[in-house]
């Protein structure tokens, strides 16, 4: 039998500054559509053992004044289950939003601790398929007619149902054989419900529980949300496939299944069916005479060019979602979730790599210490953690690397410290370190360092090319981040301690006015020395350059600049010539 388990917390809740808020909040959403929604998700928290959560964010006072009662479930087993592993199940119970939440949180490897990284995995997308007659008035709205007009041939028995979306084959009049992505009917109003209480209760969180504040609920969500935004819109995923497929065009043994538009909206998309061996399927690879080492090395080539060269990737390139051909060709499915990486970020993850293949720690702890931002870290401390981890891999050959871990063991020292990465940063460790557990998976021998080597040496190349020189000043202005990258690692760190105060600058004021006139006068030539040589490397940045209005074939900003350089020095000279050579 049930217990009634919700206690009235409202008239303590409110007696506060932020149990007032706390109250409003749920006030204003307990009067709206939600009501329902946020009774569901407080009973599945509260069978699972959160009910001090539930509480805490004032939901089952909320819920009591609407007069919807709370009921408390036993799960039997409840006390068998590790705290992962109830929040996995409560995660499931509550529906897409939060089988979303859980798998994006299963990619921020800075934030959880292996064995909640493991659970979050185990969440499975798949559910029971709605019947077709359900989706067939929304399938017919979108092709404009019924379901003949527009395919020779259609499957109405789905094959796969996703939270969001189920799948089915069909041929098309012109006899192409395709897969036909639908929308569930009626997702797009529970996950914005969803949306709306993960704010709230983020928000109390964030304000009420200080020990969960660096989990960042609030960032989370917006992550989560945007996340979200771009599975409900099912032509941004074929945007997302269109883009990579471009960028991957020369790779010729890759396959990304060609979009057809005309039956392509927002509800739905139609894409050419792919037919082969998921890399998950190690039997049926091994029975159709696959070459895994090749394969591996194939899968992790093309995901480190989406990383390290064009900087948008497939964020979830799970076994299920990379298709052997006939061939040993490759294909990649489901581009709902990417992740993008600047110029800056991309370079200071090969300069991680590079630090981890070469067993530098500095280096390494210098790139840890750029992601750390602003937050104050112990930087001895951090320094002397990374000496001793790299000093364990010492004498492990190149080829026993195993680079997947040693990012892993990079993001626990990370999290100890408290840093938090950006959301696309943590992405990209996972997506290496996936690729490295499908390549090891596939092949036992399988060597990431050396893959990853090629991509190394272009970087460095491309990176000092004068081209890329002048790509990164153009941009410098409007980012801090692109000009810090390619500064020296010592001025790095000392613009570092500036920006967190951390350093001390002794002005001898006294001994300045003595010398202020001297000082006045050289600082004026300094001065002039500075625009002279500012102007002189702009310009010839600007020379590099194309682009821009010519004459007779030169970049006319790059002659002005010259010009100006040119009058600014005979200038200079001038002055420190009459005034006797300076003093
Ligand atoms: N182009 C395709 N050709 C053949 N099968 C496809 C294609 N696209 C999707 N599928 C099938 O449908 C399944 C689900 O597709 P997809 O992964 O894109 O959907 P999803 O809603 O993102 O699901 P999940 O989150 O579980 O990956 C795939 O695992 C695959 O079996």
């Amino acid at each position: 039998m049930p217990a009634i388990s919700a206690t009235p917390t409202a008239t303590s809740s409110t007696s506060s500054a932020w149990g007032t808020e706390r109250a409003v909040l749920w006030e204003t959403l307990g009067a709206a559509r939600d009501l329902g929604r946020l009774q569901e998700v407080a009973r599945v928290l509260m069978r699972y053992g959160f009910g001090d959560l539930v509480r805490r964010v004032g939901l089952s006072g909320a819920l009591e004044r609407a007069g919807r009662l709370v009921r408390s479930e036993h799960v039997a087993e409840l006390a068998t289950l590790t705290p992962p592993e109830r929040v996995r199940r409560a995660f499931e119970e509550m529906g897409p939003s939060f089988v979303k939440l859980g798998q994006l949180l299963a990619t921020r490897v800075d934030l959880f601790a292996p064995e909640w990284i493991a659970e979050f995995e185990k969440l499975q997308n798949q559910v029971p398929a709605v019947d077709f007659e359900a989706v067939r008035g929304q399938l017919e709205d979108d092709l404009g007619g019924p379901v003949d007009s527009a395919f020779a041939w259609f499957d109405e028995t789905p094959i796969a149902a996703a939270s969001i979306a189920q799948v089915y084959r069909a041929r098309l009049k012109d006899g192409s054989e395709v897969a036909v992505k639908v929308r569930r009917p009626g997702i797009r109003p529970l996950v914005e419900a969803d949306m709306r209480l993960l704010q709230r209760m983020a928000r109390i969180l964030e304000s009420e529980s200080p020990e969960l504040r660096r989990y960042q609920p609030q960032a989370l969500v917006r992550q989560l949300q945007a996340s979200l935004a771009r599975e409900l819109d099912l032509a941004a995923e074929c945007r997302h496939a269109e883009r990579i497929a471009a960028n991957l065009a020369e790779e010729a043994a890759l396959v990304v299944p060609r979009v057809y538009w005309d039956h392509t909206c927002e509800r739905m998309n139609v894409q050419q069916f792919i037919e082969g061996i998921p890399l998950g399927d190690q039997d049926g690879l091994r029975a159709a005479g696959a070459d895994l080492p090749s394969l591996a090395r194939l899968g992790a080539r093309v995901g480190m060019k989406m990383l390290f060269e064009d900087g948008f990737f497939h964020a979830d390139p799970h076994p299920g979602n990379v298709i052997r051909l006939e061939g040993d060709r490759l294909a990649l499915l489901d581009f709902g979730m990417v992740g993008r990486l600047s110029e800056a970020r991309r370079h200071q993850v090969l300069d991680l790599f590079d630090g981890l293949v070469r067993r530098d720690a500095g280096q390494v702890a210098e790139v840890m210490l750029d992601w750390a931002g602003d937050e104050r870290v112990d930087e001895t401390a951090l320094q002397a953690e990374v000496d001793a981890f790299i000093d364990h891999y010492h004498g492990v050959p190149l080829g026993d690397l195993r680079l997947g871990n040693m990012l892993t063991e990079i993001a626990a020292m990370l999290r100890e410290h408290a840093v938090v990465l950006p959301a696309d940063l943590a992405m990209m460790v996972k997506v290496l370190v996936t690729l490295e557990g499908v390549g090891r998976r596939l092949d036992p021998g399988f060597d990431m360092a050396s893959e990853a080597a090629p991509f190394l040496r272009r970087a460095m190349l491309s990176r000092y090319s004068p081209r890329a020189i002048a790509r990164r000043g153009r941009r410098a202005a409007g980012d801090t981040l692109e000009l810090l990258s390619s500064l020296p690692g010592q001025l790095r760190h000392t613009l570092r301690a500036l920006r967190q105060g951390r350093m001390n600058v002794n002005l001898d004021v006294e001994r300045l006015k003595a010398f202020g006139d001297q000082v006045a006068h050289s600082a004026n030539r300094l001065t002039v020395g500075i625009v002279v040589a500012a102007l002189i490397i702009g310009s010839s940045i600007v020379m590099t350059v194309e682009g821009g209005p010519t004459l007779l074939g030169l970049p006319v900003f790059g002659l002005l600049g010259f010009v100006g350089a040119a009058i600014g020095g005979v200038w200079l000279v001038w002055t420190i010539w009459r005034s006797g050579g300076g003093r």
